[in-house]
Formats: structure tokens, C-alpha cells, sequence
């Protein structure tokens, strides 16, 4: 049983091709590779927040309240998949697991690169970035985990929107122009596989009001982040 932030061992359920050297970040907040000298300030931690769960329950709308309140980059998957993903989404048909392995490997390479210093952060790191991606199943929360491999100073949590089949139903048939129809929910369940037992994820009941629900976001987002202090 793996004590709170204790790591554990990413299931090797998916072999990258990617080597470690090309995807570990150099993520030190001075610049360094985490070895502060006595002249730079103690390399910070940095936070990658992956925002999960089924089409619809709510991933952007956190996403950019966590990207707000946090001051930090955030990630929209949507945008990551291809326009055969979108297509096939937009056509009633629900992604294999061969579709999503590239569009998961891209975007965990974004969320590296959102933390490594770049003329985009003015070469100042961010305290983290927030990804929306649906990540249904573990081997694919397994395959973002792989970003924070091998550095102290590089955290992944899952923050896993949970609501029910009717609530879900509800969001998507109420949204406007978007390729995800309300034909899609009962798929995106069937292949769910909640993060129960995985110590880097926090789950919260998004049935609420946009209000409470970004309210117990935070809530629960703070509440892990006084952990690291
Ligand atoms: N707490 C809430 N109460 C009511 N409506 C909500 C709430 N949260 C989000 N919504 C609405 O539900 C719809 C889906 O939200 P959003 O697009 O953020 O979900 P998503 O998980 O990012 O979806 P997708 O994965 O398909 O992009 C939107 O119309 C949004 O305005
Ligand atoms: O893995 C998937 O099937 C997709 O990522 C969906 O879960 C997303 O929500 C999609 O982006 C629709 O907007």
C-alpha cells in the first residue's frame, strides 16, 4: 500500500518507443536539473494536472478554472486528436485504443514541454500545467504518468469528474456545436474504468452547480498542493 505521495510504479502495461532522454524535461525552475547551487532558489515543484473523465462531464470548463486560479498553461486534448479522431467521434463511432496512443503520447509531450523553461515562459517554469484529457482507461493515465518518470520534482494527479449516466446525457445533449453527440456517453461509460486505487488521483462529483463543483475543484486542487509544502 503506497503511502500518500509515495510514487508508484506506473503499470507497464504500455511500452513507449520514446526514450526517456528525449521526453524527461529539464524542468528545474532555475534552469538547472534540480541541483540548486547557493546562488539560485530551490528548484520548485512543478504540478501536471490531467483533468479526466467521460465526454462531456466537464473537462475544459475545470480545466480553464483550474488554469485561472492556478496561473498556469493549460491544455485543451480536444485539440490534440487528429482530424480522423474528430471525424470518426463526429461520425457515432468511439475511438479504438490504437486511436488514442498517438494523440496520448502528443499531449503528454505538450504538457512536458509547457513545463520545461522556454522563450514562451520567458525561460521561468511554470508551478505546473493543466491538461483536459479524457483518459478513460489506466493504461492511458499510465502512459501520462510516464511525463513525471524519474524527476522529485514533477507530480501528475488525475482529477477524475465523476457524475452519472443521466447527468452526463444531459450536458452533452444541451451542447451546442460540438462533434461529441449524446449518442457517444453510453460508449465512453462502457470502456470508463474509474481511477479507484490509483494514489494520484482525486475524484470529485461534478453533479453540482458550476459553482460548487469549481468551488470543491479548488477546494480539493489546494487541499493536495499543501501536501507538497
Ligand atoms: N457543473 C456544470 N453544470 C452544468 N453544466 C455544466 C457543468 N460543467 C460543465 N457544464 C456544461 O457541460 C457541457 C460539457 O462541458 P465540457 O465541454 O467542459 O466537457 P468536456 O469533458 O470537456 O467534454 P469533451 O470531452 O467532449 O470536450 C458544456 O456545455 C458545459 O457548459
Ligand atoms: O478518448 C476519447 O474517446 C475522447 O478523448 C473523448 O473522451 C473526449 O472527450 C473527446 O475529446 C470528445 O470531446
Amino acid at each position: 500500500m503506497l503511502s500518500a505521495g509515495e510514487r508508484s510504479q506506473p503499470h507497464a502495461t504500455i511500452v513507449d518507443t520514446v526514450s526517456k532522454a528525449r521526453i524527461m524535461p529539464n524542468i528545474a525552475a532555475n534552469g538547472t536539473n534540480g541541483v540548486t547551487s547557493s546562488t539560485s532558489k530551490p528548484a520548485q515543484m512543478q504540478h501536471i494536472w490531467v483533468v479526466t473523465g467521460p465526454a462531456g462531464c466537464g473537462k475544459s470548463t475545470v480545466g480553464n478554472v483550474l488554469r485561472t486560479e492556478l496561473g498556469i498553461p493549460f491544455l485543451e486534448g480536444d485539440d490534440f486528436h487528429p482530424a480522423a479522431n474528430k471525424d470518426k467521434m463526429g461520425k457515432g463511432i468511439p475511438l479504438t485504443d490504437e486511436d488514442r496512443w498517438d494523440w496520448l503520447i502528443s499531449l503528454r509531450q505538450a504538457a512536458i514541454n509547457a513545463l520545461s523553461p522556454s522563450e514562451a515562459n520567458n525561460f521561468h517554469p511554470p508551478a505546473g500545467v493543466v491538461v483536459a484529457c479524457s483518459a478513460l482507461k489506466q493504461k492511458y493515465r499510465d502512459v501520462m504518468r510516464v511525463a513525471a518518470y524519474g524527476s522529485s520534482l514533477v507530480q501528475i494527479h488525475f482529477v477524475y469528474l465523476k457524475l452519472t449516466e443521466d447527468v452526463l446525457l444531459q450536458r452533452v445533449s444541451q451542447r451546442q456545436s460540438h462533434y461529441m453527440k449524446s449518442s457517444m456517453v453510453q460508449s465512453q461509460l462502457a470502456v470508463l474504468e474509474e481511477p479507484k486505487g490509483e494514489w494520484d488521483a482525486i475524484t470529485i462529483n461534478v453533479e453540482g452547480t458550476m459553482e460548487d463543483v469549481h468551488r470543491n475543484v479548488i477546494d480539493a486542487v489546494t487541499e493536495k498542493l499543501a501536501e507538497y509544502k
